[in-house]
């Protein structure tokens, strides 16, 4: 089971953007300070420029899944990008700071880039990954003259000032805070989806990962922008090439790609679009520890908050016989879910997605369907909390011929934003909703100033939570794959001791020993018949569980047949040594006995005492030999005698 986040912190961000002492790549490399005082000069970096108690910053952060081994090693992808900031006072306004001109923090560079070779998900522990984005400053503000309370030196820093009176200032005041990514306000929706780390958590899901990327912000400060982008893209029919479509929608066409790129596997996806209307006492940690527990948000809700307190949950995309608004149900007892407790919510209602289109389909639809109100700080302010999730089963074909299937899902939880309501002007119902979405976030200080700093801790706290994800599986389905993986290499085992008896006997029948009496060895298993394994998917859950059963008996008679052999194979051992050593003995003693043989034979040959007979052989032999050579010298002076006096 697996946890990962996304949020969204949001800051207001103040219209006089500055760099002050951060400009460019070199406010990355070296460890900036900050210099109050300085006036910005435009839109890479927004620093405090205004002492305007009434300034506005807007700030979102999206949290997401990372993982520690990811991030070690990985190679830096330093994208150039040139994009023109809100202000625009520079020509080639960075839309977010980083070292050496690289796009995004340290961490997220590595993430996009882990991203792109596709590797084997990692079982991260620190996959937590915050972004912080911050909007540019709408006309009003622009026309307001607030300024802004941030800067950004880089490294994924943030470094927010407070503008309270000169005379309060001190180091209390400025608070540096550190992301995986900020996004500056120059940042497109398209940067959102490549930098923010989103891409690989669509690819954990695809691995079989529940996965969330959730926005967390103050009211206008953009999460439903970067979720959706701006609401009226949905009315009528959308433009699918508009670039104002934001990380959902291009993270479906991401989705797609991989899904139609992976021919070898089988995806089943459904999605359903629900919200949590008036609800009060939602808290971030409500979204993460649902995660590190089990299926969805809802569950966290219903135990730690108790679902009593949830005035509203309704569907966004529905069937017409289906009740807008849904009964949560708490079990104690069911069986995926039995370690948290669980919940499940009736009637929530889930699409079936075979086409692109169909997930675009229910995006629309929930955004058509979604509660949208109207005050100060934004005219289509979510009065809900949103989920829409995507859930992506897989099927894959194994090595060994099993059928793997994997249940990988992503939530995006869009938050309504926190609001005062003395901003905002709310009354009546707009009013009594702020107060609900207030309760049901945490209610902030006064000021912007405070609302960001507790945007910042927020993303902070959520960035320090260790979670450790896991595939989801069907348990039986993940019983047979590791009962046939026990199979296969007890056979292996199996197959190597029949071997190492086959030479055992063999050399005990060379040497002509006799063979030791032990148990036979069953090599055939009986009455074991073989599963077609092919047809996997197609058995119900008793024909499963007939599966695992047999399996478990193969599996049994496997480790006893191997443990016959391991008897087998000691007492052959032990044999074969004991002829080994003999066969040892033996040919030392016969080489011994070789060469006193030799000795001895040379000794008598050499010592032995003659008969007389065959002396007086030797002795003729002899005499007849002296005849013989002295015939033939005179022979040869006879005739060299004659020779001269002729
Ligand atoms: N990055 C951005 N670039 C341009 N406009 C933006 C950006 N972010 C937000 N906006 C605009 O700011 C306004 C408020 O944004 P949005 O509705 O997304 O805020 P929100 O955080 O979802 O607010 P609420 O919590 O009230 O729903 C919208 O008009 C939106 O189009």
């Amino acid at each position: 089971m697996v946890t990962r986040a996304l949020s969204v912190p949001q800051l207001n961000s103040s219209g006089n953007s500055s760099s002050g002492s951060y400009k460019g790549s070199s406010g990355g490399r070296s460890r900036p300070t900050v210099q109050k005082g300085r006036r910005s000069n435009g839109a890479i970096s927004v620093t405090p420029t205004s002492r305007n108690r009434d300034q506005q910053q807007q700030q979102h952060a999206l949290i997401g899944p990372r993982s520690r081994s990811l991030i070690n090693g990985m190679r830096r992808v330093s994208p150039q990008k040139q994009t023109i900031g809100s202000s625009g006072s520079r020509n080639t306004p960075v839309f977010l700071r980083s070292r050496e001109n690289e796009i995004g923090s340290a961490d997220t560079l590595e993430i996009v880039a882990s991203k792109s070779t596709g590797s084997e998900p990692s079982t991260p522990e620190d996959n937590i990954n915050v972004v912080v984005r911050v909007r540019p400053l709408n006309e009003k503000e622009k026309r307001d003259r607030h300024g802004s309370i941030l800067q950004f030196p880089g490294n994924g820093q943030i470094i927010i000032e407070s503008h309270e009176s000169a005379k309060s200032r001190n180091r209390e005041n400025v608070r540096v805070f550190t992301y995986n990514v900020v996004f500056e306000p120059g940042a497109t929706q398209e940067d959102i989806l490549n930098y923010s780390g989103i891409k690989r958590i669509i690819e954990m899901a695809i691995e079989g990962f529940s996965c969330t990327a959730f926005c967390y912000g103050q009211t206008g400060s953009g999460k439903t922008h970067t979720l959706t982008g701006p609401p009226d893209l949905f009315i009528g029919k959308p433009n699918p090439k508009d670039r104002q479509h934001g990380l959902i929608f291009r993270s479906f066409l991401y989705l797609f790609q991989l899904i139609r790129n992976r021919k070898d596997i089988t995806f089943v996806l459904k999605a359903s679009f629900m919200e949590i209307y008036n609800e009060r006492q939602l808290k971030y940690e409500a979204i993460i520890h649902i995660h590190m527990y089990m299926q969805t948000h809802l569950r966290q809700l219903c135990t730690e908050h108790r679902m009593s307190n949830v005035s509203k949950m309704r569907l966004l995309v529905r069937k017409q016989t289906v009740p807008k608004e849904l009964n949560i149900h708490i079990h104690t007892h069911i069986p995926m879910v039995q370690k948290s407790g669980g919940f499940f919510v009736e009637n929530l209602f889930t699409v079936d997605c075979e086409e692109l289109d169909d997930l675009l389909a229910v995006l629309e639809e929930g955004m058509r369907n979604r509660a949208v109100g109207s005050h100060a700080m934004n005219d289509h302010s979510s009065r809900s909390h949103t989920i829409l999730t995507v859930h992506i089963i897989s099927e894959q074909q194994t090595d060994g011929g099993v059928f793997l299937s994997k249940h990988g899902k992503i939530n995006f939880v869009d938050l309504a934003g926190s609001e005062l309501t003395k901003k905002t002007m709310s009354e009546g119902k707009t009013l009594e909703e702020a107060n609900n979405i207030n309760k049901s976030l945490m209610v902030l200080a006064q000021y912007n100033y405070a609302e960001t700093l507790n945007t910042l801790r927020y993303a902070s706290r959520a960035k320090r939570i260790r979670t450790k994800p896991v595939i989801m599986m069907d348990p039986r389905e993940a019983l047979i794959l590791s009962l046939k993986r026990d199979i296969q290499s007890l056979q292996m085992e199996n197959e190597h001791l029949k071997a190492a008896l086959n030479l055992h006997r063999n050399s005990i029948e060379e040497v002509g020993a006799e063979r030791p009496e032990v148990m036979e060895v069953p090599t055939d298993h009986g009455s074991i018949p073989k599963v077609n394994l092919e047809r996997l998917p197609e058995l119900d859950g008793s024909e499963l569980a007939e599966l695992v059963k047999l399996y478990m008996q193969e599996n049994e008679a496997l480790r006893q047949e191997n443990n016959h052999l391991l008897r087998y194979e000691k007492q052959y051992s032990g044999i074969r040594r004991l002829c080994a050593e003999k066969m040892n003995a033996y040919s030392r003693n016969w080489k011994m006995l070789t060469k006193s043989f030799e000795l001895t034979r040379t000794y008598f040959r050499k010592h032995r005492k003659r008969s007389d007979e065959e002396q007086r052989q030797i002795d003729q032999h002899r005499i007849a030999r002296n005849i013989l050579e002295m015939a033939n010298k005179f022979q040869k002076e006879f005739g060299s005698k004659r020779s001269r006096k002729q």
